[in-house]
């Protein structure tokens, strides 16, 4: 079974326009998935239904064999996917402790654990203790990547969906990220998902989805 999979999935915005039509896609553990497609061809689209912030107009999305449709979408966001986004969408003021424990608040962690759980994961990530407890907004781009990964990480989700997440970020900086996507995926056995436009990123990929 896969961990996550689509049944002729279909979406439309509007029905004169269809976006996704009749899409048949398996995503398994342990593996790097990057899905690409010109401008508008739906990829965005397509991590928003993942993710169940939108649902499917026709067809079904399965997480290990359920429909997701039956699960309770907030459980889902904030147990099972993990989604990390090109702008990291942090919270600029809070500092990187902070970001990273409000995904537990979300989790139902007790408050003793949640502070030392985020500074492992953020360790985790090489951000350094003194950055740790700076306001995002200081940080540079990799290092608010990283810690946007950690946030995404921290309930332990089986799926990381990742919307260009080196888009932002220099070669350099952007070489480091997949590290982190390849560690996730080969040494913690995760699922991980990338949109992207950059032949950078296709090529650490182990299966490519053109849409
Ligand atoms: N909320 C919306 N309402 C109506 N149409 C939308 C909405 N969001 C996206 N679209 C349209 O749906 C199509 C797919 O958009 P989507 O953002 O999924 O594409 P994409 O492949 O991610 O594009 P890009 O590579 O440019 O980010 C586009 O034609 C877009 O204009």
């Amino acid at each position: 079974m896969s961990e996550l999979s689509t049944k002729d999935l279909s979406f439309y915005y509007t029905k004169d326009k269809s976006i996704l039509k009749e899409l048949n896609l398996a995503f398994e553990r342990g593996k790097i998935y990057a899905i690409v497609g010109k401008s508008g061809a739906g990829k965005t689209t397509l991590l928003s239904l993942l993710s169940q912030l939108q649902s499917p107009k026709d067809g079904h999305i399965y997480y290990e064999g359920q429909d997701i449709s039956n699960i309770n979408a907030d459980h889902y966001r904030s147990c099972n996917i993990g989604v990390v986004f090109q702008s990291y969408n942090l919270l600029p003021s809070w500092n990187a402790i902070e970001n990273v424990s409000l995904s537990l608040d979300i989790a139902n962690w007790k408050e003793s654990d949640k502070k030392t759980h985020a500074k492992m994961l953020l360790e985790k990530m090489q951000i350094d203790e003194s950055d740790m407890h700076r306001a995002v907004h200081q940080l540079s781009g990799g290092q608010q990547q990283r810690v946007a990964i950690a946030r995404a990480i921290s309930y332990n989700p089986s799926i990381i969906l990742a919307d260009e997440p080196t888009g932002n970020l220099d070669k350099a900086t952007e070489k480091e990220i997949l590290t982190i996507f390849q560690q996730l995926a080969y040494e913690e056995d995760k699922c991980v998902i990338l949109v992207t436009h950059a032949s950078s990123v296709t090529k650490i990929a182990d299966e490519i989805y053109r849409l």
